[in-house]
């Protein structure tokens, strides 16, 4: 491994537009790799796989990373990057489709039209008589006028929160933590409410887009459906452990929801009569499954190449042109007094003149990017590691 080549280990299936940008001179691709220095991964639970020795960063062609085990990786001066907002038209398509199944039954009714030819074997004049009288039980309502609330503003809440807009439907939006780039791209006629519970209290229809972390795990819980309107729809298309799934359940079956959709299959929904649950299909498009496939491997590429960070996770972005005719280190350590000062002493001490330096913070941990002219030694790599508090360092 210490031939100047980056063994990356695709642990789904990653679309090839984004593979190909890999140069085949450096990186070497498999799904059975033994040492890799990058992983590239969609849905795929890394949890309890160990993590290679050799592993410099992992890539998320994807938006959520409640699949990788992120703190320990940051502890381990390892960044995971994702690809926000890459695959954020495709899930807002398939929520816009979710109101609509939901608002006029349409699963339901196309399998009751199904079975009346293929279980009950009609046909014709008998065939359009029962057609006319079974559809009233079907019978839905328009989304304009209607209030959907938004729980999450960001890449793809917006997209939702717009397009519901648009059609004539009164929207809602709550996120705390909502970015300056994302409020500018929200519609002006969205109105951002102050709390959860108003949003719950007002909204006929509530479209979930936040990440599964302990602050949103049940988010949707029987007291919130309770303060709903009756024949309130839940959509969710986050994660599933956003919503308590048995309150919803119970919800349905009292009859005060009218339909719960989502993208993520259990055995109590997806039997369900008034649950619509489709098999993780939000970010299942060929566009956004090459436009994350681009991104993560851009990112991954870039990081290995050259050691800059953008879009992780578990660390700052640190992206920094390389100067000519130097050395770059890259250095991860410990959010803590003096780091800087120590690393730049040793550099000092091995007689070697900065050219370039960056280092940024975020949480526990920072990011030192360090362009020297001078001859870089090994030992000098050894020197960094034994200052107390630098986690990794790699010489590039
Ligand atoms: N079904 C799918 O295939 C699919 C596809 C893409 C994303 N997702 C899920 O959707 C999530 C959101 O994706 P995104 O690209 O919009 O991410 P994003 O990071 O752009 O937006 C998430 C937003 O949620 C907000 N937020 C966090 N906690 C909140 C809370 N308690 N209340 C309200 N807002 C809160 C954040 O401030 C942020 O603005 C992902 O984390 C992922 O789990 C699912
Ligand atoms: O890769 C997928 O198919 C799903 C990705 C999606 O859940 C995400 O969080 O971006």
């Amino acid at each position: 491994m210490s031939n100047g080549r980056f063994p990356i280990q695709t642990v789904n299936a990653i679309s090839p537009v984004g593979l190909q940008r890999l140069d085949r001179d450096i990186f070497d691709l498999g799904t059975d790799i033994a040492e890799p220095r990058g992983i590239l991964v969609r849905s795929a639970d890394l949890h309890d796989r160990p993590v290679p020795q050799s592993l410099y960063a992992v890539a998320r062609a994807g938006a959520g990373t409640n699949n990788i085990p992120v703190d320990k990786l940051a502890a381990l001066g390892i960044p995971v990057f994702n690809t926000p907002g890459a695959n954020a038209n495709a899930v807002k398509e398939l929520v816009i489709a979710g109101m609509l199944l939901a608002a006029r039954s349409l699963y339901h009714a196309a399998d009751y039209t199904r079975n009346l030819v293929a279980e009950q074997g009609l046909s014709g004049q008998a065939l359009n008589e029962q057609v006319e009288a079974g559809k009233k039980q079907f019978a839905g309502f328009e989304l304009p006028g209607k209030t959907l609330g938004v729980i999450g503003l960001g890449s793809i809440g917006v997209l939702v929160a717009n397009a519901a807009q648009s059609l004539g439907m009164k929207v809602l939006g709550y996120d705390p933590a909502v970015t300056i780039k994302n409020a500018w791209q929200l519609s002006p006629n969205v109105e951002q409410v102050e709390s959860v519970e108003e949003l719950f209290a007002r909204s006929e229809l509530i479209t979930l887009h936040v990440p599964l972390i302990d602050s949103t795990r049940g988010l949707v819980n029987t007291e919130r459906i309770a303060s709903m309107p009756r024949g309130a729809v839940v959509l969710n298309f986050a994660r599933g452990g956003v919503v308590d799934e048995t309150a919803v359940l119970q919800a349905l079956d009292s009859g005060h929801l009218h339909a719960y959709v989502n993208d993520f299959p259990t055995e109590a929904g997806a039997v369900h009569s008034r649950v619509i649950t489709l098999p993780h299909l939000g970010a299942s498009t060929g566009e956004a499954e090459d436009n994350c496939a681009v991104m993560a491997v851009d990112q991954l590429q870039d990081f290995l190449l050259n050691g800059n960070i953008r879009n992780a996770v578990n660390y700052p972005e640190v992206i920094m042109a390389r100067t000519p005719g130097t050395t770059r280190l890259g250095i991860f350590n410990a959010n803590k007094p003096n780091m800087i000062g120590q690393i730049t002493a040793v550099l000092a001490e091995a007689g070697l003149n900065v050219a370039e330096f960056t280092n940024k913070s975020r949480g526990d941990y920072a990011y030192t990017l360090v362009d020297v002219e001078g001859e870089v030694r090994d030992e000098l790599k050894e020197q960094i590691l034994a200052i107390d508090g630098v986690i990794r360092a790699r010489k590039l």
